[in-house]
């Protein structure tokens, strides 16, 4: 079975029932009938985000699980993003004719293992033949005591971190790159398997103060104005005791100011957060990985006191960072 391909979709929904199973408290139709029908909380939080061979990950250098890992984590940490609790997910899956039984095994078991640390149940989704291989997924969960939203940040405000940034864009260069493999074994694994901070999401919104938050997926510089209420600028400091040794040595090797690289690197998907600057001490005892990234102001953007124009990652902007 193991080398084999397969051979129809009947084949590929027995492949996926041996990963997922396919009953759960909430759900009173599983998969199989035309919808799942599944009870829900008054309201939900809900998210879709695509992962494209090629585009997001290579599988000359992802493990399989790792690419079924990673699909699923981006799409739990919009949810952790806003406070909430994970609760369940549909699959839809372009998966090419060539690719291997051997593949999507490790691929599903992947998946399936952030799956089961979440208690995420799987609903249903849909297969298809394509070029490359897609995955695109919808997740859904229960709000937590607020929700985390954007758009609400008033100046002076204290802007946060939680977890760290510029080891996913160092994972993804040297992987790129296929040199010194080696020496970044921390970055390098947070590029093929970040995991959802969904606890500290949900921390997050149960604390005072907290004017909302969002997951840092294009990088701080795209993303800080996103996280702000329209106009508003901020003034950021990158304390070069969070950033990792390995983005310290990568950046030296290459001639790069480190605290413009943390701020262009995505994929880290930390937690980019604003709260009232009385209770920035709480957030930072209650959750130890939060640092402070700067403020907010009326206008424009520094970065360690020097004016910066800002350039995230853009899948249809033909510069990149
Ligand atoms: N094809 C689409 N149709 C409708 N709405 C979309 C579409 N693509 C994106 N959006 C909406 O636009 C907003 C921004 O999308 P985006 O994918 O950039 O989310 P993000 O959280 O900023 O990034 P990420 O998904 O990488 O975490 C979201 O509210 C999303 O639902
Ligand atoms: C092969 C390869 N080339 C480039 C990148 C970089 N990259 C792709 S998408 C993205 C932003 C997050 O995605 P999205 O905005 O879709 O959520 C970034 C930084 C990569 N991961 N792999
Ligand atoms: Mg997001």
């Amino acid at each position: 079975m193991n080398d084999a391909f397969i051979h129809s979709e009947d084949d590929f929904l027995a492949l996926i029932n041996r990963y997922f199973p396919n009953e759960h408290k909430e759900l009173s139709i599983a998969r199989g009938d035309d919808c799942a029908v599944f009870a829900c909380p008054p309201s939900l939080c809900v998210t879709t985000d695509l992962f494209v061979e090629d585009v997001h990950f290579r599988t000359s250098y992802f493990a399989p699980a790792d690419i079924g890992h990673k699909a699923l984590a981006v799409n739990v940490s919009d949810l952790a993003a806003m406070g909430a609790v994970p609760l369940g997910f549909s699959l839809a899956l372009v998966a090419p004719r060539g690719v291997p039984v051997s593949f999507w095994e490790p691929f599903l078991q992947g998946m399936a293992h952030l799956a089961a640390t979440h208690d995420l149940v799987l609903t249903g989704g849909d297969l298809s033949d394509g070029d490359k291989i897609t995955v695109g997924i919808t997740v859904w969960g229960a709000p937590g005591q607020r929700v985390l939203a954007r758009g609400r940040t008033r100046i002076g405000d204290v802007l946060f971190v939680i977890g760290r940034v510029g080891m996913a864009r160092v994972g993804l260069g040297v992987l790129e790159a296929g040199q010194d493999l080696d020496a970044f074994p921390a970055c390098i694994r947070q590029h093929v398997h970040p995991e959802p901070l969904v606890e500290q999401g949900r921390l997050l919104a149960a604390l005072p103060g907290v004017r909302g938050a969002m997951d840092i997926s294009d990088g701080l510089e795209q993303d800080v104005p996103r996280l702000l209420a329209p106009g508003q600028g901020a003034t950021m400091f990158m304390d070069p005791s969070v950033i990792h040794p390995e983005v310290t040595m990568y950046c030296a090797r290459h001639h790069l100011n480190q605290a413009r690289f943390c701020l262009r690197g995505g994929e880290d998907y930390a937690l980019l957060g604003a709260v009232e600057p009385e209770y920035f001490e709480i957030v930072r005892e209650r959750i130890p990985e939060a640092w402070k990234l700067g403020i907010v102001t009326a206008n424009g953007f520094s970065l360690d006191g020097t004016g910066i124009r800002l350039q995230g990652f853009d899948h249809f902007s033909h510069e990149q960072p």
